[in-house]
C-alpha cells in the first residue's frame, strides 16, 4: 500500500484536525487531502504514470507536502532536491534521475527557463508561486518555455478525480533521495513505500508521537531526516506539523511559543545557534516535551548546556538516507546516554562488524551495519555502489561505531574521516568534543592533512566567542586533555565553518580548501 494511502486513512478519521500550520494559517487534514487529490489528478493530466519520476525543488512550504503525497498517490517516485544547490548540481540530479515533471519554487524560474531545452525528457515544469509577480513572469516567458510551464495554483483549482486508478504496492519506489555528496558524487537511494512507512511508523512509536503533538519542521524537508521525523511520522499519527520555512533561532523560538510546539527536531548546529542566541530565555522551550537531535554528532558539552539552559531533554538518534533514515534513537521512556545514538529502534537491527563482516565484541570499534524494513532497495542506476553498500542482507553504513553492554551504540566517526598520525588512529570527533567543551569555542571541526613525517597531521578549525582566547591557550588546553599525537598541530580561527543546507559541518570542504592553498 502507498504511504499516501495510510495518510488518507488518517485524514478520513480526523478530517477537522490541523495537518499543518504555515504562515499564520492552519490547514486541516480534510483540506490537505483535498489538495493532494487535486494535484494527483493534475499530475496524471500532465502524463505522469506509475513509475515515472517527479523532481521537487522545494523548501518547507505546503507545496512540498501536497506534491509529495500526490506523487505517491499516482504511483510515481518523488525526487526531492535541495533548491539551493548550484545550477550544475541541480542539472546533474535532474538528468540522472530521468525526471518527467519538475515542481519548483518560483525563485527558480530563471533556471527553468534555461533547463527546458537542456532537459528534453522533462515534459512539464510546475511553478509554485510564493511571490505575487510570478504569474506575470510566467506570462512573459518565451513561447517554447511557456508551453511547458504550469502554475501550481491553477492546477490545484481543477477538479480532483484521477483519470484512472493506480494500484501502488509496498515495494514500489516512493522516493529517490540523492545523498548530499559530502563523501563523493551524489547517489540516489531508492526508498520504497514500505521503507518510508515502516520507518515513520516505528520512529513515531519509539518516540511516542501522538495526535496531540505539534512538531516543528524547520529542518529542510527535502532531506531524509526531516522527511521521516517531522513530515511522515507526524502525519501518520494525525499530529500537526508547524512549517518554518527557514532556520533562524528567532523565528524558531517564536514558532515554538506561538504554536505551543511539543516536539523540536534539529541537527546539532541548530541547537548550537539556539543555545548561543543572545535573546534566548529558559522559558522559550516550555511547551516542548521532546527535543530530537540527528544528522551528525551532538557534542556532549552542547547537549548538557542546552538541556540545562532550556530544561528540556534531548534524544539523539542516528540514521542515513539509505535507511529511511533512522536506525537508532535514545529512548524517551528509559535511560538516555549522552554521546550515544541510543538503542536499535523497533524492527531494526544494528551491529558492529570487523573487516570480514564478523560481529566484534562489546566495546570494540568496527563498522556499523544495519538490517530492517527501512533499508533501501539500492542506488538508482548504480549496481556496483549498491553491491558494495548492501552485503549479505546488511547495509554497510561507512560509520565506525561501538556498542555497550546495554545495547547503546556510539558513533566514533565516519570511516573516511579517520586520521592516521604516525600509525596511530585519531578520530576527529574525539578532538572536536574536547574543543567544544571549552567555553570560548563556538564551533569546531577537525581534519587530517598530509604531513611528510607522520603521514597525516591533525588540523583544527575553530570559531571563537571573542579574542580573549588565543591559539596558544587552545593548544595548551588540548595538550591537557588529549594524547600528544591527537593534539592539533595547526589551528585556524574562522568567522564561521562551512555547512550544507541541513546544517552539517563540511569537513571535506575545509580539507579541500587547505589542500588547494
Ligand atoms: N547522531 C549522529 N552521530 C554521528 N553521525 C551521524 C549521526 N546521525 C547521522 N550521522 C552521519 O550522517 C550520515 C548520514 O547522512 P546522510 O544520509 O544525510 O548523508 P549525507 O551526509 O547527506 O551525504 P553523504 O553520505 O554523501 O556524506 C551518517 O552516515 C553519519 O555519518
Amino acid at each position: 500500500m502507498s504511504l499516501s494511502q495510510y495518510v488518507h486513512e488518517v485524514s478520513t478519521k480526523n478530517p477537522g484536525k490541523t495537518a499543518y500550520h504555515f504562515m499564520g494559517k492552519d490547514t486541516s487534514y480534510a483540506e490537505f487531502e483535498g489538495s493532494v487529490a487535486k494535484f494527483a489528478a493534475a499530475l496524471q493530466s500532465m502524463g505522469v504514470e506509475k513509475g515515472d519520476h517527479v523532481a521537487f525543488l522545494l523548501g518547507n512550504t505546503p507545496h512540498f507536502l501536497i506534491s509529495l503525497y500526490a506523487t505517491m498517490r499516482v504511483g510515481a517516485t518523488a525526487v526531492p532536491i535541495n533548491p539551493i544547490y548550484t545550477p550544475d548540481e541541480i542539472a546533474y540530479i535532474l538528468k540522472d534521475s530521468d525526471a518527467k515533471v519538475v515542481i519548483a519554487l518560483d525563485a527558480l524560474l530563471p533556471l527553468v527557463e534555461k533547463a527546458h531545452t537542456a532537459l528534453p525528457k522533462v515534459a512539464a515544469f510546475v511553478i509554485c508561486e510564493t511571490a505575487p509577480e510570478t504569474v506575470a513572469k510566467i506570462a512573459e516567458l518565451p513561447a517554447d518555455a511557456k508551453a511547458k510551464v504550469r502554475a501550481f495554483s491553477e492546477l490545484i483549482r481543477q477538479p480532483g478525480s484521477l483519470e484512472h486508478a493506480v494500484k501502488v504496492q509496498g515495494d514500489d519506489n516512493a522516493v529517490i533521495l540523492y545523498t548530499s555528496g559530502t563523501t563523493g558524487k551524489p547517489k540516489g537511494a531508492m526508498l520504497t513505500h514500505d521503507n518510508l512507512y515502516s520507518n515513520a511508523r516505528d520512529v513515531g512509536a519509539y518516540l511516542g508521537v501522538t495526535p496531540e503533538d505539534r512538531v516543528v519542521a524547520t529542518l529542510p524537508v527535502f532531506h531524509v531526516f526531516a522527511l521521516t521525523v517531522v513530515v511522515n511520522a507526524p502525519l501518520l499519527q494525525g499530529a500537526t506539523i508547524i512549517l518554518v520555512p527557514r532556520f533562524n533561532p528567532k523565528e524558531v523560538f517564536e514558532a515554538i511559543k506561538s504554536q505551543k510546539a511539543t516536539v523540536f527536531a534539529g541537527v546539532p548546529t541548530m541547537f548550537n545557534f539556539m543555545y548561543q542566541f543572545p535573546d534566548a530565555q529558559p522559558a522559550d522551550f516550555d511547551s516542548v516535551r521532546l527535543a530530537i537531535s540527528g544528522g551528525s554528532a551532538m557534542p556532549v558539552a552542547l547537549l548538557h548546556n542546552f538541556e540545562e539552559k532550556f530544561n528540556v531533554r534531548i534524544s539523539e538518534g542516528y540514521g542515513l538516507s539509505e535507511a529511511s533514515p533512522v536506525t537508532c534513537f535514545n529512548p524517551v521512556d528509559r535511560e538516555r546516554k549522552a554521546g550515544s545514538i541510543g538503542t536499535s529502534i523497533i524492527n531494526v537491527e544494528n551491529k558492529v562488524v570487523d573487516e570480514l563482516g564478523e560481529e566484534v565484541p562489546v566495546g570494540e570499534v568496527g563498522e556499523l551495519v544495519v538490517r530492517g524494513p527501512n533499508v533501501m532497495k539500492g542506488y538508482y542506476k548504480m549496481p556496483e555502489e549498491t553491491q558494495s553498500a548492501l552485503r549479505g542482507g546488511w547495509l554497510y553504513t561507512g560509520d565506525l561505531a561501538r556498542v555497550d553492554e546495554e545495547g547503546y551504540f556510539y558513533i566514533v566517526d565516519r570511516k573516511k574521516d579517520m586520521i592516521i598520525v604516525g600509525g596511530y588512529n585519531v578520530y576527529p570527533r574525539e578532538v572536536e568534543e574536547v574543543l567544544f567543551a571549552h567555553p570560548g569555542v563556538v564551533e569546531a571541526a577537525v581534519v587530517g592533512l598530509p604531513d611528510p613525517n607522520f603521514g597525516e597531521e591533525v588540523h583544527a578549525y575553530v570559531v571563537l566567542k571573542d579574542d580573549a582566547l588565543t591559539v596558544e591557550d587552545l593548544r595548551a588546553y588540548c595538550a591537557e586533555h588529549l594524547a600528544k599525537y591527537k593534539v592539533p598541530k595547526h589551528f585556524e580561527v574562522l568567522e564561521e565553518l562551512p555547512k550544507n543546507t541541513t546544517g552539517k559541518i563540511l569537513r571535506r570542504s575545509l580539507k579541500d580548501q587547505a589542500l588547494n592553498k
